[in-house]
This record gives structure tokens, sequence and C-alpha cells, in this order.
């Protein structure tokens, strides 16, 4: 120390984690005087008593970032592994190629055994191999030898069995003792572990098993004749264990393990697995805690001393679980044809006996080991939803929460109870304490507690189509549904509609019936799917004769495209002079929609909305359409139906309307809508008339709830009024969770981390740009971009600002909008910011496709990243000569610097990007300027600004990509 060059002040006190104050206030109390400046030197005396008093912490901060540093390490080491590892379906792919682990076979006590990371895997096979066999099944070796032996010499079959016994139990006794040996070199509290486990092994074994195969193999050696009586035994025993297991299944199966929204199961089990499972936990009934804790403890002991090993024995575990079930299947049909044999033979032969008590012992042998790995598979897997709170993790893992937060801690990280943690970071805490995690969706596990009952082919019937229409603006939408309404409603029906229930039902000439969604336009639609419920079954897509293909006719096929809607295209306005169909269907063709007579599959029909000319082929059409789709329901079901909208009434309570899609839906019926619960107290058809009971395809207005259901919720009508109590509670509970979650939607960010949880295998892109141009460069090579993974798909483009209806879709679609020099629109920006829109902005081609790439390949870091500061709209033109064009302009948004740099954006197309080169408030020069005031801005390099264009002041920030990003 005494050679150490003085040092910095603020080296030291960083160095030993301290503040400069307190190392100036030490050394000062030992008699030195320094000045608290980063710079003032700290002589190597002065480091010595400092070293005196503050080293443990110097040490502790080394060691703090130490384990901060491996913990980093290891979270991006799980996020690197994570691609492959996390679906279940990687975890159940067959591996027969693969070993098995010793450690799968061996009993308990080989579980005790730290797995030496030196020795090989044979060696380590045959450690455990012969361990087992003297601790737990003592004569396994005997029957092995007993086989070759006999096979060897098979006339002189009871001879040589008589001494292979003798010479057997020999080499027991021998190996025995060799074990004792060993077992006394062992440290003394393992020894005392591993007799506290063989004597609850073997109790165990006796309790539930009586003359089971240990116990019972040594009487066998005294008198083989006892064989006889001892299977006999066996079968009855087996009997008795089939009993229990039943009863034990009775109670188990009112355990409900998924209740409550913390234990989030989800797996799914084949029936033959869920029986498993059964037998699986009556073992682990069976089990004390005492005995239970300590296998856990040994798991968690092996687990940390190999981790690889861990790995690939959960590989083996897995393999073989999916194994047994053949297994079962062969070893039955083998047994039963030996059996036959024998009785046919009247065998007595002591090699035959042999062979049949070998058997007899593999089978339980492997049916033990069957169980142990489920077992031990369901014991050591969490199966968590993500964000997760740090109690509800440690309640999963029967820990308190403190301990997790310690080893949180251990790990760098400082959490609290109510935390909610990352992917990552569950798995992270999750292996610490010896346990897998499977993620699952929380919304799956909701719907997983609602058993909606397949429909027996047989009960279904055909229902009438569900129809949107939609079309561009002006086209004659509203028209063609007062038209069809008019015609086909109130001319049949008494009184007309008299009230709006969301949709209405038609009769056709030909006697059939149509519903039709009395909300026009693709908005609607799309804002109905983006609540994740689709109620339309086709779309009529209408488009003026006299008009062309436009914007929004292109957004609607896009939306229905991407819903997997067909389309029925309805040529309207066919009345008028200058209609022309065949360019409409020339135009459509352009984009998608091959009408039949061009070879597609898109019927057409001319109509007017004026004259009602093609509304009957219409209506046909469509109909052939539904024909086609085989739309079908069961009306003796109980009803599921979609919320079209809802509000509050004053007399009535909460009214909603509802569309019932399947089922029928009676009065007195409790229903849970989303997240809310009812019972049916009236329902009333859109002629104002009560109903008794709604089916298929029926649109109603209905009163009984508890609370208001959002338009897009979907109503169900559970078989006892409690589950229906229940299941609205938890989406209650599941809703308040996911508001949570701040990232609803898909963003490129976090875009690896949903691949990884299996959550995304599309990418769904929306491309807006300035010029057609543009986007074809862009969505080509945005297309060549699909991995194995994930596949790029362009689901709209369109050149133009951002608008409303692009969120919408992005929101519907679960995609992220793509920005080539076009910015949104204001109420497009509100939109995305709340629905958690991804809209990422570019001025380059190559750096849209590199971020894209980049987040497919998980490696979007550092992110650079622009922020949006100020937004300007220009009110007035002066144009001075010799300074140039001077905007008036009125800030809307944010404030305006004059040293960020600034877009020029006209009709939501950026024309140019540059920088300020004055920014004034009156005649003075100013720095920047808040929203609500006016300014003069004058642009470097740059005078044609016009008045109406908008002027984007932006930061480029550049951020660091970190795994708390994922949210
Ligand atoms: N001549 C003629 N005019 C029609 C026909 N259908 C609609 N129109 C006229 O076209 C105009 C627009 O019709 P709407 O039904 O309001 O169109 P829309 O698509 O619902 O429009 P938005 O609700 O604004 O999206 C109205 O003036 C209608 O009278 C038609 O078949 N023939």
């Amino acid at each position: 120390m005494t050679k150490q060059k003085p040092k910095k002040l603020f080296k030291v006190a960083s160095e030993f984690n301290v503040a400069t104050q307190s190392i100036v206030d030490t050394l000062s109390e030992n008699g030195f005087d320094v000045t608290n400046r980063p710079n003032s030197s700290i002589t190597a005396e002065m480091y010595e008593v400092l070293e005196g008093v503050y080293g443990d912490d110097k040490e502790k901060s080394i060691e703090h970032e130490r384990a901060r540093e491996e913990y980093e390490s290891r979270r991006n080491q799980i996020m690197s592994s994570r691609n492959e590892s996390v679906t279940i379906e990687s975890h159940l792919e067959p591996m027969d190629d693969l070993p098995l682990e010793p450690e799968e076979d061996s009993g308990p006590e080989a579980e005790l055994e730290p797995v030496d990371d030196q020795s090989s895997d044979k060696e380590k096979k045959e450690k455990e191999e012969e361990k087992e066999e003297v601790t737990e099944e003592p004569e396994e070796v005997t029957e092995d030898k007993e086989e070759e032996e006999v096979a060897a010499e098979a006339d002189d079959e009871e001879e040589v069995t008589a001494e292979v016994e003798e010479k057997d139990e020999d080499e027991e006794v021998a190996e025995k003792s060799e074990e004792v040996e060993a077992e006394k070199e062992k440290e003394p509290e393992e020894e005392q572990e591993t007799k506290i486990e063989e004597g609850s092994e073997d109790q165990e074994e006796e309790e539930e098993e009586d003359d089971d195969h240990d116990h019972e193999d040594e009487e066998e050696y005294e008198d083989e004749d006892e064989d006889e009586e001892e299977e006999e035994k066996d079968e009855e025993d087996g009997e008795d264990e089939e009993e229990d297991e039943e009863d034990e299944d009775v109670v188990r199966g009112r355990a409900g393990r998924l209740s409550g929204t913390k234990v989030l199961g989800k797996v799914e089990f084949s029936r033959e697995n869920r029986k498993k499972r059964k037998k699986r936990k009556r073992r682990k009934d069976r089990l004390d805690p005492d005995e239970r804790s300590s296998r856990k403890d040994k798991k968690k002991k092996t687990k940390k001393d190999d981790d690889s090993s861990a790995k690939s024995s959960k590989k083996s575990k897995k393999k073989r679980s999916r194994r047994s079930s053949r297994v079962d299947e062969e070893d039955v049909e083998k047994k039963m044809k030996e059996t036959l044999q024998r009785i046919k033979e009247g065998e007595t032969v002591g090699s035959k006996r042999q062979k049949r008590r070998k058997q007899r012992r593999e089978e339980r042998e492997e049916e033990r080991a069957q169980q142990e790995e489920l077992e031990e598979l369901e014991e050591t897997t969490l199966e968590v939803t993500e964000f997760i709170t740090v109690s509800d993790l440690a309640d999963l893992m029967g820990v308190k929460s403190n301990d997790v937060i310690t080893t949180c801690m251990s790990l760098g990280m400082m959490v609290s109870i109510n935390q909610r943690l990352d992917a990552a970071t569950i798995e992270l805490v999750a292996e610490e304490y010896g346990y897998d995690v499977e993620f699952v969706d929380a919304e799956e596990m909701i719907e997983d507690e609602i058993e909606v009952e397949e429909d027996d082919p047989e009960d279904l019937e055909p229902r009438s189509p569900i129809i949107t229409v939609m079309g561009h603006v002006d086209h004659g939408k509203t028209s063609l549904l007062d038209y069809i309404r008019k015609a086909k409603v109130a001319a049949g029906e008494a009184g007309g509609i008299t009230q709006h229930v969301g949709a209405y039902e038609v009769e056709t000439d030909s006697g059939k019936k149509i519903t039709f969604l009395d909300t026009p336009g693709h908005e609607a639609f799309t804002a109905m799917r983006s609540r994740g419920a689709q109620a339309t079954d086709i779309v009529i897509l209408v488009v003026a004769a006299d008009d062309a293909v436009m914007p929004q006719t292109i957004e609607a096929i896009n939306h229905s495209k991407a819903a997997g809607v067909p389309m029925v295209v309805a040529i309207n306005k066919m009345d008028k002079a200058g209609a022309n169909p065949d360019k409409i269907k020339s135009q459509l063709s352009e984009h998608g929609v091959i009408v039949e007579e061009y070879g597609g599959k898109n019927q057409v029909a001319e109509v007017s909305a004026h004259t009602g000319e093609g509304i009957d082929e219409l209506l046909e059409k469509v109909l052939i359409e539904a024909e086609l789709m085989e739309l079908q329901a069961n009306p003796d079901r109980l009803a599921q139906g979609i919320v079209l909208e809802s509000r509050i009434d004053k007399g009535k309570g909460t009214v909603a309307n509802i569309l019932i899609q399947n089922g029928t839906l009676k009065v007195g019926d409790p229903f849970v809508a989303g997240p809310v619960f009812g019972r049916v107290r009236a329902m009333e058809n859109e002629h104002g008339e009560r109903l008794e009971a709604a089916g298929p395809s029926t649109p109603i207005q209905l009163t009984g709830f508890d609370d208001t259901p959002q338009a897009g919720d979907r109503l169900i009508v559970p078989k006892e009024e409690k589950a229906a109590k229940e299941i609205a509670n938890q989406r209650q509970q599941i809703r308040r969770e996911q508001s949570l979650r701040q990232t609803k939607h898909l963003t490129l960010d976090d875009l690896s981390r949903r691949m990884a949880l299996g959550e995304v295998s599309e990418l769904n892109i929306i491309i807006k740009a300035d010029v057609d141009g543009s986007i074809e460069a862009l969505s080509g090579a945005l297309q060549k971009l699909s991995t194995e993974e994930v596949s790029v798909n362009i689901i709209h483009t369109g050149s133009g600002a951002i608008t409303e209806s692009d969120v919408l879709l992005a929101s519907a679609s679960d995609a992220i909008i793509i920005g080539f020099q076009v910015r949104p629109t204001s109420t497009a920006r509100k939109l995305a910011e709340n629905e958690s829109i991804d809209i990422r902005l570019f001025s380059v081609i190559y750096d849209a496709v590199d971020e894209v790439h980049d987040a497919l390949e998980g490696m979007l870091s550092p992110e650079i990243k622009e922020e949006m500061k100020g937004l300007v709209t220009v009110r007035e033109i002066f144009k001075i000569s010799r300074v140039g064009t001077i905007a008036g302009c009125y800030v809307n948004e944010g404030k305006i610097n004059r040293n960020n740099p600034i877009r020029i954006i006209r009709d939501g197309v950026v024309i140019y990007d540059g920088e300020i080169d004055t920014l004034k408030r009156f005649k003075d020069d100013v720095k920047e300027v808040q929203a609500g005031y006016e300014c003069g801005i004058s642009i470097e390099n740059f005078n044609d600004i016009k008045v109406g264009d908008e002027f984007e002041s932006y930061e480029v920030v550049e951020e660091k990509r970190k795994l708390e990003d994922a949210r």
C-alpha cells in the first residue's frame, strides 16, 4: 500500500462506495486534513487508514458488483437461450435418441449424491446404478446374472438357479458391506440424511404396497414356492391400489386446482396424462412434509451442482413421460401373451419363475420411475403468467416473500413485495429455488375455465349470416342499409323497426334470413375486432359505380382480409349516368378482390340503393356465400353471444345490445359478459317485442347486468350460476392485471421476448408512406426479412398520413405501423398512445428494414429514438428580402426549441427535414417557445413554407435497451 501513488478523492470514494464527505470526515478524525474536492489527493497513508475503516464495505461493494454482473450475464444468457427453450411443444418433443439419465432411474438415495461434473457420464451411470441396486433392489445384479446363466444352460435350469442364488447372496452381502464402507466415508450430515430418506422410503413402500418387491424378494430366496401366493397377493394389492386411487381422485376433483388467478396452471394434458397426474399426486400426498421438503432440497442441490445435467435430465424426463403410455400398452400386451403361454405349459420351472419375477419387478420399477419423473417434473415446473408479483411467485414456490426479495438482492436487484417481475427475472429467481418456469397466457387460462362444450355435428342447424357493410365515404353504405331495412323489414313486420338493437334481421324472397349489423364502415368492424371479437360472417363491399376504388375501399378490403372475412361486392349507384361497373371490377382485381367473371371467388352484384335494382340479387349472393361457409349453430345449447353496444338506461339499468351467436338465451339464464355477471331479466327484439328466448343470429336488447359490459365482450351462459360469478370475478382480476401491464400490443422492442413466449409467430406490419414507390420498396424489403420463427406479414399499405383507421387496424391485428416520410394525425397519435400501438417513423428505407431485422433477431440495442418535442402550425407567411421567409406560427403541443432539428409536414407528409435558423417572440430571439404562444420561425435553407404547414420539433435520444423495457 505504501508504494502506491496518491489517488484522487472521488476515485477513492467510488472505490469504497462512500460519499466523499465521509472520507474527508474519517481522515480528519485520523489527523489528516483534506478538502472535500473531487481531485484532492489521498496519500498512501491516508488510503491505509481508509482501508482499515471501509475495507469491508469495499469488499461488499466488489461482491455486489460481481453478483450484479453475474446476474446480468445470466439474464442475457437466459434471454438468448429462451428462443429455443420456452415453448411447451419444445418440451414435449420426443427425444428417443437421448440416453436416459441415470438420475432418473435411481431411487431417492441417488438424488442425494451431488452430480460430479468431472466424472464422465458412464462413470456416473455406473456409480448410481450400483448404488441403487444395493440400497433399493438388492438382487438386481443377481437377476441379470441369472438371466445370462439361464440362457447359457437352459437344460439344467433348476440346478443353475440354486447355484446362482447362492452366489448372488454372497455377492449381495459383499456389495452391501462395500456400500456400508462407502457410506461411512461420506459426510456425516449426508449420511444422516440418507438414512432418514431410506427409512421413510421403506416405510412408504411397506405401508402402501404391503409385501412390495424389496421385502417380498428377500422372502422369495428363502422359499420359492411362496411365489405363487405372493403373486396373488400382488394382484390383490394392485386392485387395492386402484380403489385407493379412485377414492382419492374424487377428493382431488373437489380440490379445484385452478381456483384463483395466481396459480396459472394450463398445460394441456391428454386424458391419459391426467390419470397419471392423479396417480402422481397420490404418491405425493403419501409423502410426509419433511420428506417432501428434503426431496426438494436435494433437487435444488443437484440442480445447482450441475445445471447442464439438470437440463438434460429434464429433457429425458419429458421424453419418458411421453413414452410411458406406449410402454404401458406394450407391456400389458407382452405380459398377457406370456401369462397365456404359462397357463398352457403349466410351468413350474425356476427359470420361468425367475423370469416372471424379473418382469414383475421391472414393471414395478418402470411404474415407479414414471411416477417419480412426473412428480418431479410437476414439482419443479411453475406455470405462471408473466409479470406476476414477488409475493405471488413466493406463494407458488412455497417460500416466504422475504426470501424471494433476498434472492433478488443477491442477484443484484432491489425489488418490493408487490413488484411485478419480467419473464427473465422470474426464470432466474425460480431457478434459484430449483424450479423451471412455463409461461401461460392469462386470457388462455380464463378460456380454460369456461368449459365450452363442442357441439355434436348432429345438433347443428344452419344459421343466418351476419353482415357488415363497408366502403368508401359517400359510396352509399347507409343508403343501401336503409333501403334493405325499409324494403325487407318495414314491409314484413308490423310497426317496422322501433328500436335500435345494433343489428336487424331481414327475410329474403326465398324465405331465408340475413342479419345486418347496422353500423356501416370498417371502423366499427375493426373496433369490435380490436376487442377480440368478431361478429361478422360476410362483408358487403360497396363501391360507387360512377366513382372508383378509393382509399377507404382499399382499407375496407384490407380490414376484411385481415379478419379473414369473405366479401361480396355491391357496385352501387347503377342508376347513375356515369356508372361503369367494369372499371370498378378491374380496379378491384388490382387489390386482390377478383370477381367471379374474372375467374376469382368474389361474388358481385350491380345495385342501386335508390331504385332497389339488383338488391334481391345481392341478398341471394350473400346467402350463397353463407351456404358455402356452412354457417351452423346449435340452438339447443346454452347461449353464447357478443355485446354490440351497451348503455345505462335510467329506468332499466344497464342495457346492452347482444347478438346471439350460438345456443338459445332464455329469460332467467345466468350469464357472464366479459367481466360482468348478470341474469336475463328481459329481452326485446328490434321491433320492441318481448322475447322469452333468442336463438342463433338473433340481435336483442338485454337487461339484467350487474355492471356495464364493453362492446366486443363475449356473453356466455355457463352451466351453473356460481361458475358464472366466479368467472366474472376472475375476469375482473385478469383485466386489472392486464391494465397493469402497460404493453397491450406488440411493439418492435418486445418482439423477441414475445417470440420466446410463443405469443408471436407473425409480425403484422402496416406501412404508410409518402408515395406509392416507397411503399413498394419498403414492403418488398420487409417481406424478405421473414425468419423461421416469425413471418413478416404486410397487412395494409397506403399513402398519406397515418390515420385513426390505421391505428384501429393495428390494434385489431396486433400490428405495428411503419411510417415512411409521413406522420400520424393528432387523433391517430392519441389513439395509438391509448392503445399502445407502436408507430415507427423513418426517413430512410434501410433504417426501417434494419430496425425490423434487428428486432426479429432479438438484437434491438442500443435504441436510437426520436422524441417529438413540439408541434407548431404555420398561420402566416412573411417574406422579407435578404432574410428569407419567416413563418408566423402557433405552438400547438409541447415546446419548440431553437437547437432541436425540425421537420416540415404538409398534409401528413414530411417535405423537409432541417434546422431552425431563427426563433423569435415578437422581435426578440428566444431559445424556446411553449405551447399556446405565437412565434416567428425561419428555416435554414428552406423558404417554400406555406400557411397550414406543420413544423415538428424533435430530439434524437439514444437509449440503451434494457430487459425492463419489455415490461
Ligand atoms: N343515384 C344514386 N345515389 C345514391 C345511391 N346510393 C347512395 N346515393 C347517394 O350517395 C350519397 C351518399 O350516400 P350515403 O348512403 O350517405 O353514403 P355512405 O357510404 O353511407 O356515406 P358515409 O356515411 O358518409 O360514409 C347520398 O347523397 C345518397 O343519396 C344510388 O344507388 N344511386
